[in-house]
């Protein structure tokens, strides 16, 4: 604590005891600075008094005393001046704060008659000092404390503008008491124009109605501001401040759209995040696929990705998105076929407030506008109605969309995958397709190959799920044996890998073992009948293939007879050797329990 930040009140509070006693008066720092003088001593403010001074001595005792023999005092012993001095008398006060000294008051006659008043009255003397050192000291605690409360204003300034959240903080009827550099970013405000107004005047468009109705913290409501052609929507939050018992202010938070969503993106976006080496599959029509979605991930033309429905479409549109340059950027997805046709429209394109009956009030942000800087997937666009496929060629041509029950288009950066099971040129043919929207949509196409033109990927996929599925269920399954395996590789998969994902998960559920076996995959695809017949339809055995197959039947059939082995044969019409030499061949034991294929 230095009596420096106050030289001001201390030369007032000198001037007053001179005055009133009628002597010089000197004030001194701890570090011994002259800090305020009267008299002969004025001219020397901001010198330095000597350690060996009666001022030092005062200092270093912490208390107070009256000198009336100056020279012979023990106070100026050390002090170099003793033998010109022309002092009669002196008196010297500390100046105390919380027991710590920060400096002293010395009084100096210089005439007799000082002297004697000063001896006369020396009680009542000291009583006076010890009053006005307690004022100084009063006067310096009150200045440390309007600095600290400076300091901490300017330390939460300094927060408050490196949050990214627009912040004002209102007093209890509303009236503008501080905002943060996003505030005034987000709603364009200039300080002067600002401060001391209520909020309700300045952010009219923003409906504060819950401001006056409740004392509780409010979240996440949504608001849009306009400032002429400027236009911003996001969600705000309200905190009352509650002091006692009253409500003597609120704090108000506000977010645009897009930051509010790129948080939710980066809270959820670690565990939805694909990437390339999450599609499964090394067969060339998976490999052509990947390849070229990666070429199109560096582009930000429009993508058309054509399959059947769960071979992956969605899983590549999500790789394309996060490899790409808008990774960071929210990836919004929706499926045009699963939301009813006169909530599509509000959902792809938002709405104003009023713009129909029991519209939302601050009307409501649709996918295009979420999705702004990032990527939006129209999945199952083949769906999309004909008045809406004219909507989305505008934003494909112009990129600007246009609200429900709004007056004019607002800009957007999106870049759109969309994805379809359908056959787009045969739906362009009938009419239900516009043809302009399918070559917009259409710049890069891509066509992921079902699962049945790429049954060599099946055993990898399967290695893969069995994973998955032992990590969501808690479980060690630790391969699959060959006959299941079979059965899978046989199967026509009409649902694709979705389909097999949910049949290794149903078997992970079933297997009691650690190799999933025929008995825990689901009936339908045991049933011989089926795979056979769609064997037939599509898919020819090669003649190793067919031995294998025919072989592990009469193995199975013969299992636990007497002399199983020379049935077998007999059944399959070959001689015992042989049988023995192709069971080697195709690793196949004795037993078919024993056979299995581990990943
Ligand atoms: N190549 C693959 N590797 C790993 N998992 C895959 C692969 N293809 C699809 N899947 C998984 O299959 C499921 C279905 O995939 P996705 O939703 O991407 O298919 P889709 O073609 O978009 O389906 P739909 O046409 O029904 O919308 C998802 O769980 C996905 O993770």
């Amino acid at each position: 604590m230095n009596l420096m930040r106050i030289t001001a009140s201390v030369q007032k509070i000198a001037e007053v005891i001179a005055s009133v006693i009628n002597v010089d008066v000197t004030i001194v720092d701890c570090e011994l600075n002259r800090i305020a003088a009267t008299g002969c001593y004025g001219d020397h403010i901001g010198t330095k008094v000597s350690r060996n001074s009666v001022f030092g001595f005062a200092l270093r005792q912490g208390e107070g005393f009256i000198i009336d023999n100056p020279r012979n005092h023990m106070a100026c012993k050390q002090c170099e001046d003793q033998h010109q001095c022309k002092e009669h008398a002196q008196v010297c006060c500390p100046i105390k704060v919380y027991h710590e000294t920060v400096g002293v008051i010395g009084l100096i006659a210089f005439e007799e008659t000082q002297k004697k008043s000063i001896v006369n009255n020396q009680e009542n003397l000291m009583a006076f000092l010890h009053r006005m050192a307690d004022l100084i000291a009063s006067k310096l605690m009150e200045e440390e404390k309007t600095e600290k409360i400076k300091l901490l204003a300017r330390e939460l300034e300094i927060v408050l503008d490196a949050v990214d959240r627009g912040i004002i903080a209102v007093d209890a009827v509303g009236k503008i008491m501080h905002f943060n550099l996003k505030a005034a970013q987000l709603f364009r405000l200039d300080e002067k124009s600002v401060i001391h107004r209520n909020i309700d005047e300045i952010l009219g468009e923003i409906d504060f109605y819950d401001l006056k109705m409740r004392n509780i913290s409010i979240k996440n409501r949504e608001f849009s501001y306009k400032k002429g052609a400027y236009r911003v929507r996001g969600i705000y939050g309200i905190n009352p401040i509650i002091v006692g018992m009253d409500t003597v202010g609120y704090v108000f938070t506000f977010s645009n759209i897009s930051e509010a969503l790129n948080v939710v993106n980066d809270v959820i976006g670690s565990a939805i995040e694909t990437k390339f080496h999450h599609i499964i599959g090394e067969s060339e029509g998976m490999a052509r696929a990947k390849e070229e979605a990666q070429k199109a991930a560096e582009s930000p033309s429009t993508i058309l990705i054509q399959g059947e429905s769960g071979t992956g479409k969605e899983l590549f549109a999500r790789a394309i998105h996060f490899q790409g340059s808008r990774r960071r950027r929210p990836f919004i997805p929706i499926n045009c076929a699963a939301i009813p046709e006169q909530l599509l429209e509000s959902e792809l394109f938002g709405y104003e407030e009023g713009a129909f009956t029991g519209a939302k009030r601050g009307g409501k942000a649709g996918k295009f506008e979420l999705a702004n800087k990032g990527t939006i997937f129209l999945d199952e666009i083949g769906d999309m109605p004909l008045h809406l496929q004219a909507k989305l060629l505008r934003v494909l041509q112009e990129n600007v969309i246009e609200k429900i029950g709004g007056r004019e288009y607002i800009p957007i950066d999106v870049r759109i995958i969309a994805a379809t099971n359908k056959n787009l040129e045969q739906k362009v043919m009938e009419g239900e397709f516009r043809k302009d929207l399918y070559y917009r949509l259409n710049v890069i196409p891509l066509n992921i190959p079902s699962l049945r033109d790429r049954m060599e990927d099946v055993d990898i996929l399967v290695g893969n799920l069995l994973r998955k599925c032992n990590h969501k269920l808690g479980k060690r399954v630790e391969g699959i044996q060959t006959g299941a395996l079979r059965i899978l590789q046989n199967y026509q998969w009409p649902g694709n890998v979705r389909e097999l994902e949910n049949t290794i998960e149903y078997a992970v559920n079933m297997c009691s073992q650690n190799q999933i076996s025929e008995e825990d995959l689901p009936k339908r695809l045991k049933n011989r009948e089926n795979q056979e017949q769609s064997n037939a339809d599509t898919r020819v055995m090669t003649i190793r293939e067919l031995e294998y197959r025919e072989i592990e039947k009469a193995l199975k059939l013969c299992e636990g007879s007497k002399q199983s082995m020379d049935k077998a044969a007999e059944l399959l019409g070959l001689s015992r050797a042989t049988l023995y030499r192709k069971l080697k061949e195709y690793q196949l034991k004795q037993s078919q329990s024993e056979t299995n294929v581990s990943f």
